[in-house]
């Protein structure tokens, strides 16, 4: 998906909500361990339920890759299931010498190796630009860099200094060089609110992938206020505070009310501040 199109659904949906497929099948509910494929079947009642408020979903490869063989095929019958108009996004965090990075963006990426296309991988930028460029050798494919994330140990590292500037904001300016707008994002915590307008100065264009809003207690209105351009330039997840917002039979239902609440506040947000 190109970044007008992107833009195109944001503006017709008034929604820059990207939901997290975080499939536990733990915390599926009861009802659902008799199907065939309960991981599908949950994804596929929490999909038909939320497609209309959202733009964006986010399977999460580690809830996939933990159940083995089991847990590739649900993954592939869930990206086959989500309607094309939607921007998926394999949250797998990978990165690694160039020779490496090119089979993991076949993973995601070539349909034909994996049975598996998504249109965007998020990447660790630690092993530099030979781990990253790999991943941008497929046309029309989006790299989603690592630069401030929403957990606390962000800290440790993303905010230490070299040469006067924080690492993540070196990750920022160097990433530059790899690609544009057009085909790299970048990952900020919602939970970072206060360093979006600083980061918006060093990537005024940049889509900026948010987890963090709903369990992780990330302000919507303040990242929104401080973090939109002119395109929006947004893509807020949520996964549990939707996901599991039931656990009964009516889950799918309580998912879309949740969905369908975020949809609203960022139908005023869009007003506000895409300017
Ligand atoms: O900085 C980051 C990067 C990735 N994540 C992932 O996003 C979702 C958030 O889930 P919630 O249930 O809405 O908290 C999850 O897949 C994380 O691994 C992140 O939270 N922060």
């Amino acid at each position: 998906m190109t970044y007008e199109a992107l833009f195109e659904q944001i503006s017709q949906k008034k929604s820059y909500l990207c939901i997290g497929l975080d499939t536990d099948i733990r915390k599926i509910p009861a009802h659902l361990s008799k199907t065939a494929d309960p991981v599908f079947e949950f994804n596929k009642q929490i999909i038909d339920a939320t497609a209309d408020f959202c733009v964006s979903y986010k399977p999460n490869i580690a809830f996939y890759e933990a159940s083995g063989s089991k847990g590739w095929e649900s993954l592939q019958k869930t990206i086959e299931y989500i309607p094309k108009s939607h921007f998926t996004i394999a949250d797998a965090k990978r990165g690694d010498i160039g020779n490496t990075s090119g089979l993991y963006a076949r993973t995601f990426f070539d349909p034909s190796a994996s049975g598996l296309e998504f249109d965007a991988v998020t990447v660790a930028p630690y092993m530099g630009s030979d781990s990253v460029i790999p991943f941008l050798e497929f046309e029309n494919k989006w790299v989603i860099l690592l630069a401030l994330t929403s957990n606390p140990g962000s800290g440790d590292f993303q905010r230490l200094q070299a040469d006067g500037t924080h690492i993540y904001e070196h990750v920022l300016k160097i990433s530059q060089n790899w690609a544009g707008a057009d085909r790299m994002m970048y990952v900020v915590g919602a939970t970072q609110a206060a360093e979006f307008e600083k980061i918006r100065t060093i990537i005024p264009d940049h889509f900026l992938l948010v987890p963090g809003v709903g369990a992780q207690g990330g302000n919507l209105e303040e990242l929104s206020r401080f973090g939109m351009n002119a395109h929006c330039g947004l893509l807020v997840n949520a996964s549990r505070s939707i996901i599991y917002a039931g656990s009964g039979v009516d889950f799918a239902q309580k998912a879309k009310h949740e969905a369908q609440l975020l949809q609203q506040e960022m139908a005023v947000y869009l007003d506000k501040y895409c300017k």
